[in-house]
């Protein structure tokens, strides 16, 4: 994203399962769905959680990188495409597919995986305002100016006491 986010999200794995839970409810309304599109690396976790719960077994990747350096983004490289069969749902068109991520944030990503399948439908368990018309459920909202910080992206650290000086 452009600039540097300033405000930090924490998700922790229970937080982040229970989100992506509430995903997979809200998606039920959708379905059902004939396959799912997961947006590699990020959309592997929420992906395996709602095709769980939705009972979706034909799943897919795409394969896209973008924040090569952390919290800048870069060039959207797309490292492998959607499988022939899986494009030709819905007639060529994508209708009857899920496509998930973990995140929307300026909606680049989302965009261009929109392109090659426009009448999927798009979900992501978290969004910020920019990324948000480009898909059609989430479930939290964070300001543009914030960083999610996920779960698999972190670890257990010492936290010094707030008299000593820890943000309020
Ligand atoms: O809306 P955008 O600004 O395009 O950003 C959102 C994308 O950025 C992150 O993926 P990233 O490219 O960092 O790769 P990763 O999933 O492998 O971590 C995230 O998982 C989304 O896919
Ligand atoms: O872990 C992440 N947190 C974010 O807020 C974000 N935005 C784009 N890519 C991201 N990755
Ligand atoms: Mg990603």
């Amino acid at each position: 994203m452009a600039g540097s986010p300033d405000k930090a999200f924490p998700v922790s794995w229970d937080q982040f399962h229970r989100d992506a839970r509430a995903l997979a409810w809200r998606l039920h309304a959708f379905g059902p769905f004939e396959a799912m599109v997961c947006i590699t690396r990020g959309g592997l976790v929420p992906a395996a959680i709602v095709a769980r719960e939705l009972e979706v077994r034909l799943i897919e990747t795409i394969c896209a990188a973008s924040y090569h350096d952390y919290k800048n983004q870069g060039e959207l490289q797309i490292l492998k495409d959607v499988a022939p069969d899986i494009k030709a749902l819905g007639g060529g068109t994508g209708k009857g597919v899920l496509v998930i991520d973990d995140l929307v944030d300026t909606g680049k990503t989302a965009r261009m995986v929109r392109e090659l399948l426009p009448k999927a439908h798009f979900a992501a368990v978290y969004a910020k305002p920019q990324g948000r018309p480009a898909v059609d459920t989430f479930i939290t909202e964070v300001s543009q100016d914030t960083w999610i910080y996920l779960p698999w992206d972190m670890g257990l650290t010492f936290q010094p006491p707030i008299r000593h000086g820890a943000a309020g």
